[in-house]
């Protein structure tokens, strides 16, 4: 007895596609179809008009199909000549998936998602059974789309993770921790296939273990978007996600190549969201037209909601009228340190790096640009048009040590003691420091105005009381008036971060 539920597969199929126009509705087409395959002694499966475009395509066994080819061409010579018919040819190495199911088109869309247009498909509605063809390389992969929609299999969700540093390296642990727990509790099956540094990549099918950081460290790899995306097509692989936890302007150039190729994106690397606006447009409309989608909460305020708590308030019509606050976790932690304490600049600075708040640059943070990003980020949530110099940015780093090499700028901290020691002891008495970031204007504009500086501002004001390496986000809106509100926490560190990209993985899982 057969199992009506069953996914049924048929390997070694071909499609004899006939071409023509104004002559494959005719009567006696599909009949004479028919007998000149019998009659070669060739079993046809199924015989379809909507597969190509004024064609009639004919599904027949592989071993067949070139003699499929010339039994019609001879069947079909006159209508050939007259020029009825242009052309009789076949598609080799093909499967035929045949399931039972209420819910084909939600079938349908996710195996476009995933890059899967069936080259064939027949439907017997009273019964709800469907076949599709598709090439041998896309049966494994359409199959388990098709087994998680219809037995509720759990779902396979395939990372590739770029960066393994403070962030990306927490972020592996965590899902390795919360691997199992999400199986169980969301039938997610979260598996790390590609973990990738600047320099090389390991791949793992059957996903990473806690074993990973030797796996990297011993991989003969080196690190190549294109292997990645081979790795991915060899191993059909589905629900494709690639995490970017760089902070590299290098790396975002792939970004479009990982969406044509079926990944949706997560990155806590700002880059890509504050290039020229029109890159930051034209990869919004690449992604819908792939129907990818690409999160990155982390990219303001670390792990804090944030990005969807503005981007749900402008969607539903709030005018936000003001955002301002403390951005950066790191000059957070620095200025409320350096205000209080006895301890010199560098020292402080120092420490700021050793608890993993800084950029891998920490320039990128003095520099006041981390914070200039957030601020442009936040202000394209709001479909400002503003660009990145538009932004008036107070820099805290010395001309002469912005273009020398990372480790000599760190050994020349000290250099920086003196002259904020003369900031810090010239403010008002009971002033500390604090180094915001505004945007202000007319919002309503396409353009807003965006500051980003030190201040000086009463210790016992809202901002004066922020402590460790707390960000606060005043989000001023029209119908909140004077009282904006107000999200405060931690606004750096490894593990709220990664927790953070991890939070947008799920969300994207859940989608899929
Ligand atoms: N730290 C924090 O609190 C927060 C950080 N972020 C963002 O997280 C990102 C990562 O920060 P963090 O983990 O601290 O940085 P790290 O320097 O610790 O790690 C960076 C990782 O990226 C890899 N990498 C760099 N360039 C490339 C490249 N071209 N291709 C592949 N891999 C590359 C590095 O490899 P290699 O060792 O070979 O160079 C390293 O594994 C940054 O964009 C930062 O802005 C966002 C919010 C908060
Ligand atoms: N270096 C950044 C990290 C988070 O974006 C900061 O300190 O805020």
């Amino acid at each position: 007895m057969t199992d009506k539920n069953a996914i049924n597969i048929y390997r070694n199929k071909a499609l004899v596609n006939f071409e023509g126009k104004n002559f494959l509705g005719q009567i006696g087409v599909d009949s004479r179809i028919f007998q000149a395959l019998n009659g070669g002694g060739i079993s046809v499966g199924v015989i379809s008009q909507q597969a190509i475009e004024n064609g009639i395509s004919v599904l027949v066994d592989e071993v067949d199909a070139e003699d499929a080819v010339k039994f019609l061409k001879k069947e079909f010579e006159k209508e050939t000549k007259e020029g009825y018919v242009n052309n009789i040819y076949s598609i080799d190495s093909l499967s035929v998936i045949g399931f039972v199911s209420d819910n084909y088109n939600k079938i349908l869309s996710e195996l476009q998602r995933n890059k899967i247009f069936p080259l064939l498909l027949s439907q017997i509605a009273s019964a709800g059974r469907v076949n599709i063809v598709v090439t041998e390389n896309q049966t494994e992969i359409t199959k388990n789309i098709i087994e998680t929609e219809i037995y509720g299999k759990p779902k396979t969700v395939h990372l590739a993770l770029i960066g393994h540093g403070n962030v990306g390296g927490t972020l592996v642990e965590q899902i390795l921790d919360s691997a199992y727990d999400i199986l169980k509790r969301k039938r997610v099956d979260l598996k790390i296939v590609a973990i990738a540094n600047s320099k090389k990549i390991a791949f793992n099918q059957a996903g990473f273990g806690s074993d990973w950081r030797q796996k990297i460290k011993f991989s003969q790899t080196e690190s190549s978007v294109e292997k990645l995306v081979e790795f991915a097509k060899e191993h059909h692989l589905e629900n494709l996600v690639m995490v970017d936890n760089t902070a590299s302007k290098d790396f975002v150039k792939h970004y479009p190549t990982f969406v044509e190729n079926g990944f949706d994106v997560v990155g806590s690397n700002k880059i890509y969201n504050t290039l020229p606006i029109s890159e930051y447009r034209d990869f919004r409309k690449l992604l819908e037209k792939n129907k990818k989608k690409y999160l990155y909460e982390t990219n303001v305020g670390a792990g804090l909601p944030l990005i969807d708590t503005i981007k749900l308030l402008h969607l539903s019509g709030e005018n936000i009228t003001r955002i301002k606050g403390v951005f950066s976790g790191t000059l957070s932690y620095v200025f409320n340190n350096f205000s209080l304490r006895n301890d010199k600049y560098s020292v402080i600075i120092r420490e700021a790096m050793d608890k993993g708040f800084t950029e891998p640059d920490p320039r990128e943070d003095l520099s006041g640009n981390d914070v200039a990003r957030k601020l442009l980020i936040l202000a394209r949530e709001l479909d400002l048009i503003n660009e990145f110099q538009d932004i008036n940015i107070q820099n805290l780093v010395p001309e002469n040590l912005l273009d020398i090499d990372k480790n000599e700028f760190i050994s020349r901290l000290e250099e920086l003691d003196s002259e904020y020691k003369n900031i810090k002891e010239n403010q008002k008495p009971d002033h500390v420091l604090r180094y915001v970031g505004d945007l202000h204007g007319n919002l309503q504009e396409e353009k807003g105005e965006l500051d980003v500086k030190l201040i000086s501002v009463p210790a016992n004001s809202a901002l004066g009381q922020l402590k460790g390496s707390d960000s606060i986000f005043e989000i001023y809106t029209e119908s909140y008036g004077e009282n904006p509100i107000v999200i405060m926490g931690a606004g750096a560190g490894a593990k709220v971060t990664a927790r953070g990209v991890f939070g947008d993985i799920l969300r994207l899982s859940e989608t899929k």
